[in-house]
């Protein structure tokens, strides 16, 4: 597990969306062979959407071949509130950026029969080839998509009821009122984010910090569903300074000290490319072999 700090909430977004597009970008997405991306909701990341916007606005980034799959949705509440998950991807996400509608895949809270939708989205994951990345974000009780505090470590897409703790949080899209905030959402499993071939999790705000520590300074352990992560070949957590209030000093240094060697191993073989003493096809092999070792190294 890698764990990236930056000053604030926008220079997350920041890292994030140019880390996202270089994803894309390499993968190089066409028709028959599209990038796979699962997508959360939250105020978390919404500096990641908006940078990610102006990538395309550029012209550095298309999500033409790119099919989503988002994290969550409330079980109830119309399609067109504005706090519906859907309405909230559409509003600062999808409707800026060049994704085909048809390739936007989120929970239908309203499916007459929710179990049958939570199995077919399974499916419509398995159908595409599985997730490429995985971006999302955490409640303070470190629950990640909907998957609240006791969540199966192996559980998939479900039915889920929301902890008080949740149904408090979130109240403040909901005019305050705990009476208007939806008690039961639909979810991907624990299993399913750790299924994805990456993930990448967003953390910012002080309320996060606790659950950031629990998470990857203690054991895996249910009652933080973050800290499921550890047992992912291939995870990165980007955090604001203020995230980390929780975290000891020596971890804080740790992962910067980390950061900072493989900034320097990366600009050593730049140097070593430009004046011809790394060719540029080893320096590229190197590179991904570099990657395929991140890939497996959990302390990287
Ligand atoms: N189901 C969502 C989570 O997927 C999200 O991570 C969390 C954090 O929201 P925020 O980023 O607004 O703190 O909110 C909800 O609980």
């Amino acid at each position: 597990m890698r764990l990236i700090i930056r000053d604030d909430a926008l220079a997350v977004g920041d890292y994030i969306a140019n880390y996202i597009s270089k994803r894309i970008n390499e993968f190089a997405p066409t028709p028959e062979r599209p990038f796979v991306l699962g997508l959360p909701t939250g105020s978390s990341p919404i500096p990641t959407y908006k940078a990610l916007i102006k990538l395309v606005q550029a012209e550095k980034l298309s999500f033409k071949n790119v099919i989503t799959f988002n994290m969550d949705e409330y079980v109830g509440l119309p399609r067109d509130h504005s706090e519906s998950y859907h309405t909230f991807m559409f509003r600062e996400f999808f409707s800026h950026v060049d994704i085909p509608p048809s390739q936007v895949n989120i929970l239908d809270g309203n499916a007459e029969d929710l179990i049958a939708e939570c199995n077919a989205y399974e499916a419509r994951i398995k159908a595409v080839g599985g997730i490429e990345l995985f971006l999302g974000g955490i409640g303070e009780d470190g629950h990640i998509a909907f998957n609240e505090p006791g969540s199966s470590l192996a559980s998939r897409t479900r039915i889920k009821t929301l902890a008080f703790e949740t149904i408090l949080a979130n109240a403040r899209f909901f005019e305050n009122d705990i009476s208007k905030v939806p008690h039961m959402a639909l979810t991907v499993g624990v299993a399913t984010v750790l299924d994805s071939r990456e993930v990448v999790i967003v953390v910012t705000g002080q309320r996060k910090s606790l659950a950031l520590s629990k998470a990857i300074e203690e054991g895996v352990n249910h009652l933080w569903t973050l800290s499921a992560l550890q047992m992912h070949p291939w995870a990165l957590i980007v955090v604001d300074e203020d995230a980390t209030a929780e975290l000891h000093v020596k971890t804080v240094k740790y992962f910067r000290s980390i950061e900072r060697v493989q900034d320097e191993v990366e600009r050593t073989q730049a140097e070593l490319k430009a004046r011809g003493i790394l060719k540029a096809g080893a320096a590229d092999q190197q590179n991904s072999r570099m990657c395929t070792n991140n890939k497996n190294d959990r302390t990287s």
